[in-house]
């Protein structure tokens, strides 16, 4: 495999060889310590602008699935492309081997034009990235390429799908805002008893007839989404249930009148510990996120609802009396855990009160 290097902006350079892609790319360098879930974590769009070291020492053993479409929906991916910007890792195995696996990671890869470095000291670089926190970098096949921080564009307009779509025939109808919606979120409304109105990002969605809204998560900076935040904000002066995942949980606190900030290293796993505010349950939760609401800044009408128990830090907030809530994690899953997709049947349970109490 030909030699291609990773170059971190502190002046770090790693040399590893080449698989997927043989091209040049540059992003945001974030380490997930997930151990499995490579096919659900690429195809998040989340991930869009980033280069992506896993630390689990040895990818793509099994190999990648073929797709399949149910409702016009992957049922096994999370968009129907891969959004990194480059995979970083230690040991490829090109060779696979798995019931469902149609291709190997690294013709996965070449498919969608994305470089993959390996034979890099993945626990060396996360130990940098955890130290200097995360940092832009760039991995150079032939021809050099700029850094360049995706955090500055408005990632969310590239990835929320144009137009409006219909999914499934249930009796609760959700606005779904998409700013970059993973399919499992779709898959966990459809398993209920929703019809799910999917609008983009910037739809102004507070001119439809609906029951319960819904906020996806999506990739870069939430401060980039101002005009979901503007119609949000006319959602808030309302009752109707609003539940929000990641990007969506950040941009309620936006939209309340809260602040956001950039974590140092971010939470990407899917075993991260949360605890439900007021008790002391906690759950295992599956996670990908470099920005958090600040607490602190949130009006009081506002409270967290659940706390990152390694950090501290915010992983969902709460409405005191309207049923407004989110969560920073992944209740969805896909991959990790799913100790904590009964939210969903929650969120329902408050657009069923709510449709009761008109
Ligand atoms: N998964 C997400 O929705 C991520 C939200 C946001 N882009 C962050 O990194 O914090």
């Amino acid at each position: 495999m030909p030699q291609v290097t990773l170059t971190l902006e502190d002046g770090t350079t790693i040399q590893g060889e080449s698989f997927g892609a043989f091209t040049s790319t540059a992003g945001e360098v974030v380490f997930s310590t997930a151990m499995t879930g490579y096919p659900e974590n690429l195809t998040d769009p989340s991930f869009a602008g980033q280069i992506l070291v896993l630390t689990t020492p040895m990818v793509g053993n099994y190999g990648v699935p073929g797709e399949q479409l149910y409702e016009s929906i992957s049922t096994i991916f999370e968009s129907d492309k891969i959004h990194i910007a480059g995979l970083v890792v230690n040991y490829y195995s090109e060779e696979h081997s798995h019931w469902n696996a149609a291709k190997s990671l690294g013709d996965w890869l070449k498919e969608y034009n994305i470089p993959g470095i390996c034979g890099v000291d993945t626990r060396m670089l996360t130990k940098k990235l955890r130290e200097k926190g995360a940092m832009l970098g760039k991995i150079v096949a032939e021809d050099d390429v700029p850094f360049h921080d995706p955090n500055l564009d408005n990632l969310v307009a590239q990835v929320s799908q144009p137009g409006v779509q219909h999914f499934g025939s249930g009796q609760h109808k959700i606005v779904l805002v998409d700013c970059g919606t993973k399919t499992n979120i779709i898959r966990c409304f459809l398993e209920r008893d929703v019809e799910l109105i999917r609008v983009p990002w910037d739809y102004d969605f507070t001119t439809l007839d609906y029951d319960g809204l819904f906020l996806s998560n999506g990739p870069g900076d939430p401060k980039m989404c101002e005009a979901t935040i503007r119609h949000l904000q006319k959602a808030l002066a309302q009752d109707k249930p609003i539940f929000g995942i990641c990007l969506g949980s950040q941009l309620m606190g936006l939209a309340a009148g809260g602040d956001t900030f950039k974590l140092k290293y971010g939470h990407r796993s899917h075993n991260q510990p949360v605890k439900l505010t007021g008790t002391q349950r906690c759950y295992i939760t599956s996670q990908n996120h470099g920005f958090a609401v600040d607490t602190e800044t949130l009006p009081a009408e506002w409270q967290m609802l659940f706390e990152n128990l390694n950090d501290g830090t915010c992983e969902g907030i709460k409405h005191t009396s309207k049923p407004f809530f989110s969560t920073q994690f992944h209740p969805e899953a896909a991959g990790g855990p799913e100790d904590t997709e009964f939210l969903f049947d929650d969120f329902l349970k408050a657009v069923v009160a709510y449709k009761e109490g008109k």
